[in-house]
């Protein structure tokens, strides 16, 4: 039975800036999947980690392979979009940016293309159908393709930033942190930042990282993901915790994401402390809801529960999150409005 907590978190209007779209599918949509490709003899085990189960986060990485060969068609990505969309929104999300790495499959005849078309066309599927939720785009970069694959992904995000009605907005920099290194990718980031593109990077998420995050950071970005490795306790530095305070760049926190992956010994351990009582801007998320089987309202009932936080500290949490969308500011405006008559009803 629902707590009375469970159901404040719930209600509690929610940003969500940092959820992968193929590792946001949730246990429904993935039956569906599974079922309409039984060739592939992909079992549900395969695709998540359970409560209180750990994986390595190689083995994360594998989980995604698997969810790829199930999610490879228009047709898939167009129902997987839809749901998440509305999953989020079911769960108190008001805004959410998603991200998601274009792919081509000559099999299905996707193309990057049709591939980043499809979820835009879910995206205004969903508004055409009232679902309650802002949604936005990131396109995202598989560090793993190196820097051509990272140059022809940001020509074409600044194309759609473009032509997309503003639902574009960002690129974000993703794939598995132990593969490559940022130099090799900072002149394609540095050009979608040129080209007005924000900057969603996957920053200091192992910790061999240093030098490379020491680099990004000169972009510098417009947020950070995970920045699990960042501070000098856990192998950072201070000088790499300056560059991010100086700029006050926000840091997209993932705390099931971060324990089930191994990045983070445990929840009472996550860099969420260290960075929130420094007064930095920190934003909770959810970053695979579907792999790690969590939810945005989960997320901060978790923070509020471990670190001893209000509901009150909570509301402040998510309302201050709007200011660190890359949404326009007539959109936060509006954000905010909803936040405020909200707040009377929900917080008691
Ligand atoms: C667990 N921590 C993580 N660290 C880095 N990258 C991650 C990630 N979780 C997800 N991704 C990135 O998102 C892709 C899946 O969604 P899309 O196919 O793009 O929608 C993964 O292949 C990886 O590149
Ligand atoms: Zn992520």
């Amino acid at each position: 039975m629902d707590t009375e907590a469970d159901l404040f978190y719930r209600q509690l209007p929610k940003v969500e800036l940092h959820a992968h779209l193929n590792g946001s599918v949730s246990f429904e949509t993935m039956e569906t999947l599974i079922k309409r490709k039984p060739h592939l003899n992909i079992e549900h085990s395969m695709t998540a980690i359970r409560r209180g189960q750990r994986r390595t986060l190689d083995e994360c990485f594998q989980v995604f392979k698997v969810i790829h060969q199930l999610v490879d068609s228009e047709e898939d990505i167009l129902m997987v979009a839809k749901a998440v969309i509305q999953e989020f929104a079911a769960d108190g999300v008001k805004y959410l940016e998603l991200r998601s790495t274009p792919r081509e499959v000559t099999e299905t005849g996707l193309t990057k293309q049709t591939y980043i078309e499809t979820v835009l066309e879910a995206i205004r599927q969903c508004k055409q159908e009232e679902v309650d939720i802002d949604v936005r785009f990131l396109v995202a970069v598989d560090r793993r393709h190196g820097p051509v694959v990272a140059m022809e992904t940001v020509k074409l995000a600044e194309d759609f930033l473009l032509s997309s009605d503003g639902v574009v907005v960002g690129l974000d920099l993703s794939g598995d942190p132990t593969v490559g290194h940022g130099k090799d990718l900072f002149s394609a980031l540095e050009k979608a930042k040129n080209c007005g593109l924000k900057l969603a990077l996957h920053l200091s998420e192992v910790s061999t990282q240093r030098d490379e995050s020491e680099l990004l950071l000169n972009l510098p970005p417009d947020r950070i993901g995970h920045g699990t490795f960042l501070h000098p306790e856990v192998g950072g530095s201070e000088s790499l915790v300056e560059k991010v305070c100086k700029q006050n760049i926000p840091i997209e926190m993932c705390l099931t994401s971060n324990v089930k992956g191994q990045t983070v010994p445990s929840y009472d351990k996550h860099h969420f402390q260290y960075w929130y009582k420094r007064g930095h801007p920190c934003v909770l998320c959810t970053d695979d809801k579907g792999v790690f089987c969590t939810d945005l309202s989960q997320e901060y009932q978790l923070a509020a529960s471990t670190f001893g936080l209000t509901q009150e500290a909570m509301w402040m949490l998510s309302q201050q999150a709007i200011g660190y969308t890359f949404a326009p500011e007539p959109i936060k405006q509006r954000l905010e409005k909803k936040w405020a008559e909200l707040k009377q009803e929900i917080l008691q």
